[in-house]
């Protein structure tokens, strides 16, 4: 991690009751979120991408989340859904870098063929689109990602390659994730620290 500035500040975020929650996460740092199912994990995660009305403060790189326009927040504070949402035929239409080497290293990082590019998403497998959602994420060059159960869909080789395409990014461009799992087998492999909700959506532990 190449400085102790936080990437992605966050200060008494809340929403419909769900926090407070406070956490300061470095560049290159990944930080796990868990809690049971309807704790508040995506309304957190949503709130972070100010996509739904929240209380509390988000800083990026220290700048508030108020000076940027909402679309350059969301682009630099990305969020991937459980399930992503498509409004083109293919993946190519939603992919700006389908055709440039980046594009094509990290089709074949997640075991996708470039022939893929062009069927149409209902033709594809969940897990095909879970991990072609992700590279139309990371095609957006965000510097926070947020990354709700990204590997739900997958078996153990893709979810190791999702793993590994995560954190070579984080690594490469100092950017800062906040990763919703159920698996505390996958919360230990990919994160450096870890914050888990209780029922009633309030921070119970941090490590
Ligand atoms: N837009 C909304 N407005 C009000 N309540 C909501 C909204 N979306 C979800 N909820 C409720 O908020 C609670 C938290 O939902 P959330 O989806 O954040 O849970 P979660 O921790 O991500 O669960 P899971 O692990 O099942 O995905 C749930 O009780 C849910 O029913």
């Amino acid at each position: 991690m190449a400085s102790t500035r936080p990437r992605l500040l966050l200060r008494g975020l809340s929403i419909g009751g769900i926090g407070p929650l406070d956490a300061a996460i470095a560049p290159g740092e990944c930080l796990a979120l868990s809690g049971p199912s309807g704790a508040g994990k995506t309304r957190l995660l949503r709130a972070i991408a100010d996509l739904d009305p929240h209380g509390g403060e988000c800083r990026l790189d220290d700048r508030p989340a108020g000076v940027f326009a909402a679309p350059a927040w969301r682009r630099a504070v990305a969020y991937l859904p459980a399930e992503p949402a498509w409004w083109a035929d293919t993946p190519r239409d939603h992919l700006r870098t389908a055709d440039a080497p980046a594009g094509h290293d990290r089709l074949a990082a997640l075991d996708l063929e470039t022939t893929m590019l062009d069927r149409p998403l209902t033709q594809l497998s969940s897990g095909q689109r879970q991990r072609l959602a992700l590279l139309r994420l990371l095609d957006g060059q965000p510097q926070v990602l947020l990354l709700d159960e990204p590997t739900a869909n997958l078996d153990a080789d893709n979810i190791a390659r999702v793993e590994a395409l995560v954190a070579d990014y984080c690594a490469e461009r100092d950017a800062a994730c906040v990763w919703v799992s159920h698996d505390p087998g996958q919360r230990r492999r990919v994160a450096h620290r870890q914050l888990a909700l209780d029922g009633r959506g309030r921070v119970t532990a941090c490590s």
